[in-house]
């Protein structure tokens, strides 16, 4: 068999240009003679992914003989980012591709740049599934990703008059040639309907269930396959992405009954469930059409699953043995039942085998402590939709509450707490609650959030099953967020340490602590930094400020402050732009004092950059966003200060873009009210970038801390258990006096500084827009201790600017974070998760690399 591998494609120019040119006439259908840059990308691509599919067929060609242990990775969300450098790099195949286009007439990074974004997901929770995907492959883990393939990905950003708007994501527009469409892989997925008793002569004829369930509409799930590259292996692992499809003979029996709207709308309704992303990451909508996302791809899957696993001839009671299947979050929670309904109607399996084959398979991770963010459904709503599925919640529910009554005897009110079914008005499914009672484990994403969950969130589900719960640490691939978005630094990690193992084996990198003193490489750092805050501000002149008739000057001496992400309160964007106003109101008094200086002495010059997306219900969250791009406006354009500080709301944030703005950071902001940020990942990827940390005490922060040495860092705030207190103070009506500083940004805010032209001539004034976010801070008792922290935060501002002022300490500090972070990255928690949880081996493809 493995002689075959000899025909693999040749990695020489001319073997490349032959196939670049043949997809251009043959998989293009254009002339050789008229390429542009975007087909020379499409073709470029389908060249590469010919390369893949080698590798790709070739790992499940030896998963089907070997058969080990599978890891299915259950997600709704993959933000993934563009392909085609990722690919190139994880290939090693790079430089010749570089060289072939170049004599093609073509520079491989502007193709980059021809390439969409992938934008499957929010935000922490999608990025992290796909990091997680790059250290399967890499670690040969025999794993695969099932998620959804939506027609519209997270929504484009604009803003428009200072405020944000979206825009549908038209991802597939121009094509997408890296997946395979695998019209042979297509499942019927059920739908509405009701559940009856099987019949003697149905159980006669070999029906293995109790009962049936009548559906009244069948989704298909059609599959669309998207080959994973392991770096520098032949592992190529696959992400199997659902698109919902009308099924044929249900509209025939409509249209026949000549009911043709009612047939077409059929069809709409299930082209719809794949439609589009939810663009929340906190608030669920509780729509309808999203629990129909969440039981598609799960019922999808599972089919998939135990197709491929009846295949083996083994016994659906080693199921587990064989199949890990972990859920990214509640979403893909409904998969426990369904699994369920599979073992028990279409197996035939008895309950007490069905559920411990459930329970040994599924694993859950937690991502937020927000309320609010986690979901329940209205037992109506899924009754109506799912009929067997919320037949099955309430037997599940009921098994084991029995447990936690002979348990607890006598505690109803722990009952009550634990149910899976909250009583009510209207009963809900908690969903949480279903994930940890069919899973063997529960974990966390950093060790703060695993106390968190343990003490308060799941404490009564903590004492009943104390082994199921741990924590696995976030992680980043050190592929796409340091090799590919830096090469700069790369270069010179390269250098110093002698050779590109640290890429495959990311422990390396604390060797360079050994160099941090050294001037040369403290030059090189220097300079590496430097080429990325170029190239951010190339890309600044060349989108933002591009119809700026008077732009801001961006010196690359600056330092450049980065806080990206998604905005929402707890993350404290706003807290963030009242010190940057703070400061331009200083450098305002500070410039009275040195009147007629270009610019003002001795202060750290700033360019500050703000960006991420607001879910469009999030009134507040746009707020905040109006406010940094009326301060931005306003700052910018005062001649006094424009030197000295810059401002930046860049639009659209997205994966591509913090590929540039990570890597051109000096310091990026994680300041969260502490329990707040279940982990946060960008942390780890300014840090491995050598960009410093203002932050609290939250999160993964926490972890940074002790990796790297906390007076690394610039920490501040409350922790955890102080905004605790704090909070419960408020709660008694304890609220605390503002400090005189924010209360003097607050008076500036309310004097109208801000109102633009044209909120002015709408006769707008004082406060305006931000009328509510200036009561809320006036309160003393903001839910999000913006007052509480401010002194602390503004104190840790100005010990990064002493910090900065001093370049050789700086870097030296810089260089140490780079080789304190080995620890987080995804190589790393996934190794963890395939030791203690998935309990998988890694299964390495033999033949050439
Ligand atoms: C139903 C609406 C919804 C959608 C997405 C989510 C996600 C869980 C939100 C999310 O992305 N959480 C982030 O997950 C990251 C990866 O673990 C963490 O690093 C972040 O701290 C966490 O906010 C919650 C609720």
């Amino acid at each position: 068999l493995w002689e075959i591998l000899s025909e693999y494609q040749p990695r020489t120019v001319e073997a490349i240009q032959k196939q670049i040119v043949t997809h251009i006439e043959y998989t293009l259908a254009r002339s050789r003679f008229t390429i542009d840059h975007h087909s020379a990308y499409m073709a470029t691509a389908y060249s590469v992914r010919d390369r893949l599919l080698e590798y790709f067929n070739d790992t499940q060609q030896y998963f089907n003989e070997v058969f080990p242990k599978r890891v299915y990775y259950l997600s709704i969300e993959y933000l993934l980012g563009r392909t085609l450098a990722n690919a190139l790099t994880s290939l090693n195949i790079s430089g010749v591709y570089r060289e072939s286009l170049r004599e093609l007439g073509f520079v491989l990074e502007d193709l980059y740049n021809q390439e969409q974004d992938a934008a499957l997901g929010n935000g922490g929770l999608g990025r992290l599934a796909a990091c997680y995907l790059d250290s399967a492959a890499a670690l040969d883990l025999p794993l695969w990703g099932y998620g959804l393939r939506y027609n519209y990905g997270m929504f484009t950003q604009s803003i428009i008059e200072e405020k944000q708007s979206e825009f549908p994501d038209f991802w597939l527009s121009r094509g997408f040639p890296w997946e395979i469409e695998r019209l042979d892989v297509v499942y019927a997925v059920n739908m509405y309907g009701f559940v009856r008793k099987a019949t003697p002569a149905e159980l006669e004829d070999g029906y293995k269930g109790k009962f049936v369930w009548e559906p009244d509409m069948e989704v298909l799930a059609v599959a669309y396959d998207l080959p994973i590259p392991g770096y520098k292996t032949n592992t190529t692992l696959n992400l199997r992405l659902w698109q919902s499809k009308p099924s044929h003979d249900f509209d025939l029996m409509s249209f026949n009954r000549g009911n043709y709207t009612a047939a077409i709308a059929l069809r709409q309704e299930c082209e719809n469930i794949t439609s589009v992303l939810y663009p929340d990451d906190s608030t669920p909508q509780g729509r309808e059409l999203r629990l129909k996302q969440q039981y598609f791809f799960a019922s999808a899957s599972l089919q998939d699953i135990v197709r491929r696993y009846r295949k083996s001839g083994r016994s659906l009671l080693e199921f587990g043995q064989y199949n890990a299947i972990q859920i990214n979050d509640t979403h893909p929670a409904v998969a426990i039942p369904e699994l369920m309904r599979i073992l028990l109607d279409e197996e035939g399996l008895p309950w007490g085998e069905a559920w411990a084959v459930c329970v040994q398979t599924f694993a859950y991770t937690n991502h937020t402590v927000l309320p609010e963010a986690l979901e329940t459904w209205p037992v109506p709503v899924m009754e109506k939709l799912l009929p067997r599925i919320m037949q099955i919640i309430f037997d599940i529910n009921c098994t084991f509450l029995s447990c936690v009554r002979k348990r607890f005897p006598g505690d109803e009110s722990r009952v009550e707490r634990v149910s899976i079914i909250a009583e009510g008005h209207t009963q809900l499914v908690r969903m949480a609650h279903l994930g940890i009672v069919g899973s063997h484990a529960v974990n966390a994403v950093a060790r703060l959030h695993g106390e968190i969950i343990q003490d308060r969130l799941f404490r009564d589900f903590y004492e009943m099953f104390p082994k199921r719960f741990t924590y696995v640490t976030n992680g980043v691939t050190p592929r796409r967020w340091l090799l590919e978005c830096n090469p700069y630094l790369s270069h010179v990690i390269t250098d110093t340490l002698g050779s590109e193992d640290w890429t495959k084996d990311i422990e390396q990198l604390c060797r360079l602590k050994d160099h941090a003193t050294s001037r040369k490489l403290q030059q090189q750092w220097l300079m590496a930094k430097r080429l990325a805050k170029e190239r951010l501000i190339l890309f600044l002149k060349t989108t933002q400020l591009k119809d700026d008739p008077n732009p801001p000057t961006l010196d690359p001496n600056a330092m450049f402050v980065v806080h990206i992400k998604r905005i929402h309160e707890y993350k404290r964007q706003l807290m963030n732009i009242l010190q940057v106003l703070l400061r331009y109101l200083r450098l305002k008094d500070y410039a009275e004092l040195v009147t007629g200086t270009e610019s003002i002495p001795h202060v750290v010059p700033r360019v500050i950059i703000f960006a991420g997306k607001a879910a469009p219900a999030y009134t507040r969250a746009k707020e905040i966003i109006q406010l940094i791009v009326s301060a931005a406006r306003l700052i910018n354009n005062d001649p006094v200060t424009r030197n000295s500080l810059v401002v930046f709301f860049v639009a659209d944030y997205n994966v591509s873009k913090a590929e540039i703005l990570i890597p051109a950071a000096d310091i990026s902001e994680h300041i969260s009210t502490a329990g707040m940020e279940a982990s946060g990942t960008s942390n780890m990827k300014f840090a491995l970038n050598g960009a410093n940390i203002i932050g609290t005490y939250d999160g993964a922060n926490i972890e940074i801390a002790e990796e790297v040495g906390k007076e690394k860092l610039f920490m501040f705030g409350a922790n955890a258990k102080e905004v605790e207190d704090v909070r419960a103070a408020y709660a008694r009506g304890e609220a605390e006096t503002i400090p005189t500083d924010l209360d003097r940004v607050i008076s500036f805010i309310e004097s109208g500084a801000l109102l633009s032209k044209e909120e002015r001539a709408r006769g707008i004034t004082g406060a305006g827009a931000y009328r509510a976010i200036c009561d809320e801070m006036r309160s003393g008792t903001d839910y999000w201790l913006v007052a509480h922290d401010f002194q602390s935060y503004i104190k840790a501002q100005a010990q990064a600017d002493r910090a900065f002022a001093n370049p050789k300490a700086w870097t030296e500090n810089s260089i140490n974070l780079t080789g304190g972070m080995a620890h987080f990255s995804s190589d790393r928690s996934v190794k963890e998760y395939a030791d203690r949880i998935w309990k998988v081996k890694p299964c390495p493809v033999p033949g050439q690399t």
